[in-house]
């Protein structure tokens, strides 16, 4: 039996990658240093692995943006518009590579990024390929065989982990019409091929495909793709031992077709789905090894060694040892480097936990209980494992009466507005005033250096409370001001108090802990810090009622309250195991029906509660939507439905393609839902439109994950393409999302000119609504 890890973090066990891919973007460090700290990035997690006698380790699992964009710079899928970067000098290929990422707007260039989404219902997101009707591909760079080489040189032996080819097309977005992405399998073959030969000749052994979509729902031509991909790989290379990983879902009805794949082994998720480890035992053939994916990749909760040891003993029953290889059940990519390094959380919660690194000393502890060793230490550790997770069953922390029942008593009632919006918008318009093609932003503003240096200090108790309030109340005062001065419709506060959305609220709730260090990477150099829900969930007091409040007494013009809701809260956090999501969501969305009423009777008259994750919390398998749909949106109605028919409540989503969930969107019921449009050229509306969507809509009219300023022109000819879709009088004009990440230079620019868009737009239409 052996051991291997599907991928580990990248970012750097202290964000050394993620600080040096700033600095070399903001022109503070060399090629040299980004270069260096990746290397360190690497060595760090191979030195790891081998130090614990991982046998088989990954490589290429590293990237220094996103592993997707990795493999389009691989196969030379270079969008037609980069074309003059390609040529331009002094411009490297990571150049290149950073400017697909984030779009390049310097020396008279100005263009735009690839689109970004999220990586199945991971709140991880990876940057969508471009395919051209006349695609071609070329085998475009050495990273992969670079870092094989590289990873021999650190004395492991190497897996290189590359991204499927039916996976990697299925990523992909087709940008001409008349042609099926998947139909292009017999142009990148011959690059896949070409790659392996180059892996071959260096030694290569082992190759891990990332085929996460044979765990989803498949067509047929999909799945003759697959039978035939991996027929003429293994026709070519007889000797190179294949692994097809697959997670985040069961194989299901795509089984059959997976164990007649002819590959070495298959890797199974057994957390996410372990019942299919009978039907793949019953059915695999003599040529296939098995991967039994049993930690969990996506959580930080530590295993449970006797239940994993029944599973593993089922299989070797079945199997023998030297047909299994052990895994978590995904990359460790989801889950924070060291829980070591946390030295305020409870002991005794702590000791319910593992992380990345935690995770690759139990599968080492796992492989040696199941073949049968009894050195004193082996057994030690799974005596603490057994107490540990008894321990996590019984405890009292996790516990409490007062919730259980306030989740019992949730009536229909408290998931319904009084009147239906046709009747609340002439009521809110009677309370609010506002024009046409009002204009608003998200939630955000920069958070400056200065901002987060505030937060440090006054967390090291540098700054007292009362100097840190203080500083946060100026910087407030001063963004309030300003969006005055250019003349936005409805304010934001600014969320200066916040380090990131959902971790403000874990930190104010009842039932979660916080860490200090557990970065998880959310897209590039973007981290989170997910909170964690280890028992029932309460509010104890008002979360943000403090500068909603104080926002609102600096100005005449109406500023929004601002929440994160439920689903949100619950999809970027890591959450309890030991009962059904649903649950744990309802008591959030109790907590967070309780801030909004709390808001309304402070006088804030609109109320925004952000659904970011609504769409990525869907299940991976539409026959599981509908249960999703129903609890997921009715804590959203939970938290929104407490208030009277003038208070106008918005919602905020971002990445969401909807065309398939539009009447969970429309049974929200939310008066206004802003959404990410801009990437997309308005295609999203079309959902809206196709549904006849009654309430108002803010469609991002520019992409604020770019540093690239938008210019009026073009925000005015979205807004124009908005408005043949959707009636001017539901249009509300915003960027995409949030302003957190985009530095103070840009987002002037930027929202001026969207102010000066709406107005254009309002002499074309009118101004009243
Ligand atoms: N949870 C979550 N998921 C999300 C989003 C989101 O906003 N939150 N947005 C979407 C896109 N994803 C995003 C994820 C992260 C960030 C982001 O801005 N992350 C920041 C960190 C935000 C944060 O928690 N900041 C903390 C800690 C900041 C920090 O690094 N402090 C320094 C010290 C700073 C100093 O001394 O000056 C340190 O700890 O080393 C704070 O402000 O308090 C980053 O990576 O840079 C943005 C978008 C989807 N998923
Ligand atoms: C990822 S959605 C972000 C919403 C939040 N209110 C913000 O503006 O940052
Ligand atoms: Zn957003």
């Amino acid at each position: 039996m052996q051991t291997h890890i599907l991928g580990y973090p990248r970012i750097g066990s202290n964000r050394e990658l993620k600080k040096a891919c700033e600095q070399y973007w903001s022109g503070k460090n060399e090629l040299q240093d980004l270069l260096q700290a990746g290397k360190k990035s690497r060595w760090e997690n191979w030195n790891l692995q081998k130090e614990e006698g991982i046998d088989l380790v990954p490589c290429n699992d590293f990237s220094y943006y996103d592993q997707v964009l990795d493999m389009t710079l691989s196969v030379g899928a270079i969008p037609e518009r980069y074309r003059e970067i390609e040529g331009k000098s002094g411009l490297t290929n990571l150049d290149l590579y950073f400017a697909m990422a984030r779009g390049y707007q310097k020396e008279g260039l100005d263009i735009t990024a690839m689109e970004m989404t999220k990586w199945f219902d991971t709140n991880y997101h990876y940057i969508v390929p471009e395919f051209s009707k006349n695609q071609n591909f070329k085998l475009n760079s050495n990273k992969i065989l670079g870092e094989f080489v590289e990873a021999k040189g650190a004395g492991v032996n190497p897996k290189p982990v590359v991204i499927g080819l039916v996976t990697y097309l299925l990523l992909g977005k087709e940008k001409e019409e008349g042609f099926d992405k998947i139909d292009l399998v017999d142009k990148l073959l011959p690059v896949y091929l070409d790659l392996l030969s180059h892996l071959q000749k260096e030694g290569a052994e082992w190759i891990q495909f990332d085929e996460p979509f044979l765990a989803l729902d498949l067509n047929e031509k999909t799945r003759e793709a697959f039978t035939f991909v991996y027929g003429e790989i293994r026709k070519k290379f007889p000797d190179l031992k294949f692994i097809i990983a697959t997670y985040f879902e069961g194989l299901k009805d795509n089984l059959g077709l997976s164990l007649k794949l002819p590959v070495d082994v298959l890797h199974i998720d057994l957390v996410r789905c372990p019942s299919q480890l009978d039907q793949v035992l019953d059915d695999i053939p003599n040529g296939l090894n098995l991967s039994l994916g049993i930690l969990d990749g996506r959580n930080i909760w530590k295993n449970d060694f006797e239940n994993s040891l029944r599973l593993i003993q089922k299989a070797q029953d079945k199997l023998g040892s030297d047909r299994l290889l052990i895994a978590p059940s995904c990359s460790l990519l989801h889950v924070p480097y060291d829980l070591e390094v946390e030295t305020e959380i409870n002991p005794e919660i702590k000791n319910w936990m593992a992380f990345a690194r935690q995770k690759v000393k139990e599968l080492k502890t796992l492989q040696a209980l199941a073949t049968g060793r009894t050195e004193e230490h082996l057994l030690n550790e799974f005596k603490e494992n057994l107490e540990a997770v008894k321990s996590r069953k019984t405890s009292s922390l996790i516990h409490n009466k007062n919730v259980k029942d306030g989740v019992d008593q949730i009536s229909i009632k408290d998931t319904q507005r009084d009147n239906p919006f046709s009747s609340r918008k002439i009521q809110q318009q009677k309370v609010l005033g506002l024009p046409r093609f009002s204009t608003t932003t998200i939630g955000s503003f920069p958070q400056t250096k200065e901002v987060r240096s505030w937060r440090a200090q006054f967390k090291k108790g540098k700054l007292s409370p009362e100097q840190y309030d203080g500083l946060l109340k100026k910087e407030t005062e001063k963004a309030i001001e300003w969006q005055e001065k250019i003349g936005l419709d409805v304010l934001v506060h600014g969320e200066y108090e916040r380090n990131d959305m959902v971790e403000y609220f874990g930190e104010q709730l009842d039932g979660f802990l916080f860490t200090k260090r557990a970065w998880v990477q959310s897209y590039g150099s973007r981290c989170v810090k997910p909170p964690i829900v280890y028992g029932d969930v309460s509010r104890p007091k008002a979360m943000t009622v403090y500068w909603s409040k104080y926002a609102q007494s600096l100005t005449s013009k109406w500023v929004k309250g601002m929440l994160t809701g439920p689903v949100t809260i619950l999809q970027w956090s890591f959450v309890r195991d030991d009962q059904p999501r649903s649950i744990t969501c309802r008591q959030i969305a109790l907590a967070i029906r309780k801030e909004v009423l709390d808001l309304e009777q402070a006088g804030i008259q609109i109320i925004q509660i952000d659904e970011p994750a609504i769409r990525e919390g869907l299940p991976l398998r539409k026959s599981d939507w509908k249960n999703y749909l129903n609890w997921a949106i009715d804590c959203f109605k939970i938290a929104s439905s407490g208030v009277k028919d003038s208070t106008q409540i918005h919602t905020h989503m971002c990445y969401s393609e909807f065309n398939d969930i539009m009447e969970s969107i429309a049974f929200m019921d939310a008066d206004v839902i802003t959404i990410e449009c801009s990437r997309s050229q308005m295609e999203l509306l079309e959902a809206f439109s196709n549904f006849n969507y009654p309430n108002e809509i803010g469609p991002g009219v520019y992409d604020i994950h770019s540093p690239r300023v938008p210019s009026t022109e073009e925000m005015l000819i979205l807004l124009e393409k908005a408005q043949k879709v959707i009636p001017a009088d539901q249009l509300w004009v915003n960027p995409d999302c949030g302003l957190k990440t985009r530095k103070w230079e840009e987002t002037e620019e930027a929202l001026k000119a969207m102010v000066e868009a709406a107005k254009m737009a309002r002499t074309s239409v009118g101004e009243i609504k």
